[in-house]
């Protein structure tokens, strides 16, 4: 699969992860990214590494092939309106990673492109992020292309759009859940006496330790569970008592009200 010249247009936190994924997987050439912003001081690491950093986000789009959108949902039209003629629905393929815009709406606004929508996690910048891929007239081609690409950068699973809200809530705020949990267990570890570094560490690789176990064993949580709760130990004192608390019940909720903050807004 050839080489294809890439435009960001948005280079905040996602964009910015996006290209850093495209860097360290060396899918992309830094002179084969080009990333834009209004204001690119906070750019500068990306130039240093080569990648072309533009406020013109025209010469971006005509310049490449594969143009990303990772701006906000509130401009994302506008934007793209501005910048209609610059597409060429022959040779460019758009990627769309913004939240909550549909296809159909974005390809009201830039007529006769597909649009691939794309909805990836910030753990791209390492290339492990989870990123759910849904499309609607995109070729079986230009679909292949965006496959491989996000491939390089983590996994990626195939969904039906009308599932993009909840991978967003569950792929993408799920890096926010996933911190927040292991910052809590940090809390606990320091509270029964370690030192902040090895809590930190002793606490992250757990997570991953646990995370691994059910991706490269293809097991249902309650099964590794099982292992590790000794009748009477500590483990089942533990995880009852956060039970008791509200511990599972808390996520739900949470999970559900991130839900409802995209689909009601
Ligand atoms: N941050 C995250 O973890 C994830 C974000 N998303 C979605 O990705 C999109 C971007 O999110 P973030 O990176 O967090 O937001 P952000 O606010 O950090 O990035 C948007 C960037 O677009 C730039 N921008 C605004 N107008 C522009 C223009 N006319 N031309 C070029 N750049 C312009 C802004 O200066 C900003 O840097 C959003 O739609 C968000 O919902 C999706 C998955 C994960
Ligand atoms: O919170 C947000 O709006 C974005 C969407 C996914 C992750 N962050």
């Amino acid at each position: 699969m050839s080489a294809k010249k890439i435009a960001i247009i948005g280079g905040g936190n996602l964009g910015t992860a996006i290209a850093q994924g495209l860097l360290k997987s060396g899918f992309s050439k830094p002179s084969d990214i080009t990333i834009t912003k209004r204001n690119v001081s906070t750019l500068s690491a990306l130039r240093d590494a080569g990648v072309r950093i533009e406020t013109d986000n025209d010469i971006a789009i005509r310049e490449s092939e594969i143009i990303v959108v990772a701006l906000k949902p509130y401009n994302v039209r506008e934007v793209l309106q501005e910048f209609r003629a610059s597409f060429d629905p022959s040779r460019h393929i758009l990627i769309s990673v913004v939240t909550g815009v549909s296809i159909e709406d974005l390809e009201n606004v830039v007529p006769g492109m597909a649009v691939v929508r794309a909805m990836p996690n910030t753990a791209i910048a390492i290339q492990e992020s989870i990123t759910c891929i849904s499309h609607k007239h995109a070729t079986a081609e230009q679909v292949q292309y965006v496959k491989t690409m996000f491939d390089q950068l983590g996994a990626t699973v195939s969904i039906d759009e009308k599932l993009m809200d909840a991978a967003t809530v569950l792929g993408a705020c799920g890096i926010a859940f996933a911190l927040r949990f292991i910052r809590a267990n940090i809390q606990g570890g320091i509270e029964i006496g370690f030192d902040v570094r090895t809590a930190n560490l002793i606490a992250a690789q757990t997570v991953k330790g646990a995370a691994e176990l059910l991706i490269r064993e293809n097991r249902h949580p309650e099964e590794e569970i099982d292992k590790v709760t000794t009748p009477k130990g500590c483990t089942i004192a533990g995880l009852n008592e956060m039970e008791h608390q509200g511990f599972s019940s808390s996520l739900i909720k949470g999970i559900t009200a991130s839900y409802n903050k995209i689909v009601k807004d």
